[in-house]
């Protein structure tokens, strides 16, 4: 089969400007009436992208009101590779390997386009375009008017004129390049809907492109297993940071948010068709959840807790899952540094009471953090660098972890879980979610620590027994407690909340809000998304909890096949075998497994029997199959 010509429009197609309007903003910069002059120059574009107005008489008139020179052509010109589309930017690789079947056609600026075409391969002659005049002081004063493209209906005109063999699709996202169809110089037009959506232009298209991919999907050119990234469904759930969104879309998926959690059933609803999921800490991904989600490929918890994951039934499912282990920790080390304070001063107290109209003046039971002595139990990525901090102010650190862990400065690491609670003035709770901890703290603890004890949980909630705690501070053998963290939390912030420690003396209350703030929810977003992209873009599990890691760099000139399968024996020799047998060049191959599942990265060459992969993914063990080109 003859592959397509492919004719690009350039203005919000192959970049997300138009190039007048742009004009329009260097050249009226210092201009007094430049919002009107600019608002007639936008609606002269739309009059002349929709058919209202001709093309040349919109030109032109928009040329009268621009005064341009020189100067202004050249500063849109060197800013012009940024402009680019972001689907246009992710398939370079396209443009590359096909360009001498692909043209740009435009009633725009043949130097504005120039610098582009050059960066995706297209040759001087397959540039398509208006050539501007300039007088002698560099002025513009109009258009080469013997150039076709300067007049209505001039797209298809030159078209013809290039008497191209095979079929001819037209990509573009306005009226000019529908005529182009039209007027029967294009087998199929497809309006490009990325930059901006014309309904009069999409009604007269043979097909709607919301991105490059889709028309890449729908002509076969990237092979015909490849899938645009827009039809790839992602569902953010618990207002996670605009960040991430802003990053998955200019990767061209199509990202769906929600602000509150779902239950169990309303996320079983939702879930059908969504490639993605990401979480914080209130949505649980049980069991059932994974097995009604037809789509799922990853989950990724916006935070640093998977306890809300069923991470073995997500790893049986071949549903990778990603946290982002690091990026809130220091927000979360700051709180419980602020909390201690607070609480060693009374000063929850001594302020609610003064809102009250109470002044209370009085240094009883107040202390300085200074020599008093921290106890933190889990040293982990969170309780380790409390501990310098802490140090920091002078406070004496001991810590208990049930792994052996590097003690940082002076700290003092402590055998049993009692011998830290026997000292500490301070306890300090920071283990991980892990069901085993469920009540680790409990009356039988809360009895062994120093009395007038200060006591923090900003770890998770069902690691301490509440109603314990409540009656250790009810009889004062605990003097105050910051707790973060509950066993049962409201899904949004319109859902009540209740708690036996409501009301108690000293008792700072904070709605999971450790890791909540601006710095860390934007890091995490970033962090997040890029374990994402990782995944779908390139295999990549670095940082995936619940499958064996692997690091991958792009896929190049190979077609990548991703194997998950149970880690059963013979299956890495099946899969060879199928390889082998199929005549398939194996580029490169990584294989890493846990005690669960095997995963396994071929990167072949692109010509193959695809038959081939109907047998790989109907291998004995074989859990998900997944190609990516
Ligand atoms: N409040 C918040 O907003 C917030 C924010 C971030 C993290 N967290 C929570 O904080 C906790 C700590 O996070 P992290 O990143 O430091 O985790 P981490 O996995 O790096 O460290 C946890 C440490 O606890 C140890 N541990 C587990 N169970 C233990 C036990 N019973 N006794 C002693 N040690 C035990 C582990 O060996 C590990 O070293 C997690 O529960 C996390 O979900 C809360
Ligand atoms: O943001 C959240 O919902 C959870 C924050 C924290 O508990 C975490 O696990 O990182």
């Amino acid at each position: 089969m003859t592959s397509p010509v492919f004719i690009f429009d350039f203005d919000s197609t192959l970049v997300r400007i138009e190039t007048l309007e742009a004009l329009a903003d260097i050249a009226l910069s210092d201009a007094p009436d430049a919002a009107a002059k600019k608002a007639e120059i936008a609606a002269l574009t739309d009059q002349a992208m929709t058919g209202q107005v001709d093309f040349g008489t919109a030109l032109r008139r928009r040329l009268d009101l621009l005064a341009l020179n020189r100067s202004h052509v050249e500063a849109l010109t060197d800013r012009i590779l940024d402009e680019a589309s972001a689907s246009i930017r992710r398939n370079v690789d396209f443009f590359e390997r096909h360009a001498e079947r692909v043209y740009i056609l435009s009633g725009g600026f043949r130097e504005v386009i120039a610098p582009l075409a050059a960066r995706l391969g297209i040759a001087a002659d397959h540039v398509l375009a208006n050539d501007l005049i300039y007088d002698a002081e560099g002025r513009v004063t109009g258009v080469d008017d013997a150039n076709p493209l300067s007049r209505e209906n001039g797209k298809p005109e030159v078209i013809k004129a290039l008497n191209l063999t095979g079929p001819v699709v037209m990509v573009g996202d306005g009226w000019t390049d529908a005529e182009v169809k039209l007027a029967g110089a294009a087998s199929r037009f497809y309006a490009f809907t990325e930059v901006v959506s014309r309904p009069k232009v999409i009604e007269v298209a043979d097909a709607t492109a919301a991105s490059l991919d889709e028309v890449l999907f729908a002509e076969g050119v990237a092979g015909r297993w490849s899938y645009p990234r827009n039809r790839i469904r992602m569902l953010l759930l618990e207002n996670i940071h605009p960040a991430a969104v802003e990053r998955l879309e200019e990767a061209g998926y199509s990202v769906e948010t929600m602000k509150g959690a779902l239950d169990e059933d309303d996320l079983i609803e939702a879930i059908k068709g969504v490639h993605v999921l990401g979480i914080r800490s209130k949505t649980n991904v049980s069991a059932r959840v994974l097995e009604q989600a037809d789509r799922l490929l990853a989950v990724a918890a916006f935070c640093i807790g998977t306890n809300q994951i069923d991470l073995e039934a997500a790893a049986e499912h071949g549903v990778a899952v990603f946290n982002a282990p690091y990026s809130n920790t220091r927000s979360v080390v700051e709180l419980a540094i602020g909390l201690t304070i607070v609480l060693m001063r009374d000063v929850a107290d001594k302020s609610a009471a003064m809102h009250q109209g109470q002044w209370n003046k009085s240094a009883t039971g107040s202390r300085e953090l200074r020599g008093k002595t921290l106890g933190i139990v889990g040293y982990g990525a969170i309780g380790s660098q409390l501990s310098v901090l802490a140090e920091g102010l002078g406070m004496r650190v001991i810590f208990h972890d049930l792994s052996e862990r590097l003690a940082l400065g002076n700290a003092r690491r402590m055998r049993s879980l009692d011998a830290l609670l026997a000292e500490a003035d301070v306890v300090s709770l920071h283990v991980d979610g892990r069901k085993d901890n469920a009540d680790v703290i409990g009356a039988a603890q809360f009895a062994k620590m120093k009395p007038g004890v200060l006591f923090l949980n900003l770890s998770r909630g069902h690691v301490v027994d509440v109603d314990a705690l409540a009656e250790a501070l009810k009889s004062g053998r605990i003097a105050g407690a910051a707790v973060d963290v509950f066993p049962e939390e409201p899904r949004t912030n319109a859902d009540p909340f209740a708690s036996p420690l409501q009301g108690l003396k000293n008792v700072i209350l904070s709605p999971h809000i450790g890791g909540s703030t601006e710095e860390a929810q934007e890091a995490i977003a970033e962090f997040a998304a890029e374990r994402l992209l990782g995944y779908l873009n390139r295999g990549d599990t670095t940082f995936c909890v619940n499958l064996p890691n692997v690091q991958l760099a792009e896929v190049s000139r190979a077609h990548r096949l991703l194997h998950i399968h149970r880690n059963q024996p013979g299956v890495l020799a099946e899969l060879n075998r199928a390889l082998s047998s199929a005549g398939l060049n194996i580029l490169g191959q990584h294989l890493k497994t846990d005690e669960r599942t095997g995963y396994v990265i071929t990167d072949v060459d692109r010509d193959y029997d695809p038959e081939v992969l109907k047998v790989l993914r109907d291998l004995p063990g074989t859990v998900r199959f997944r190609m990516l080109h």
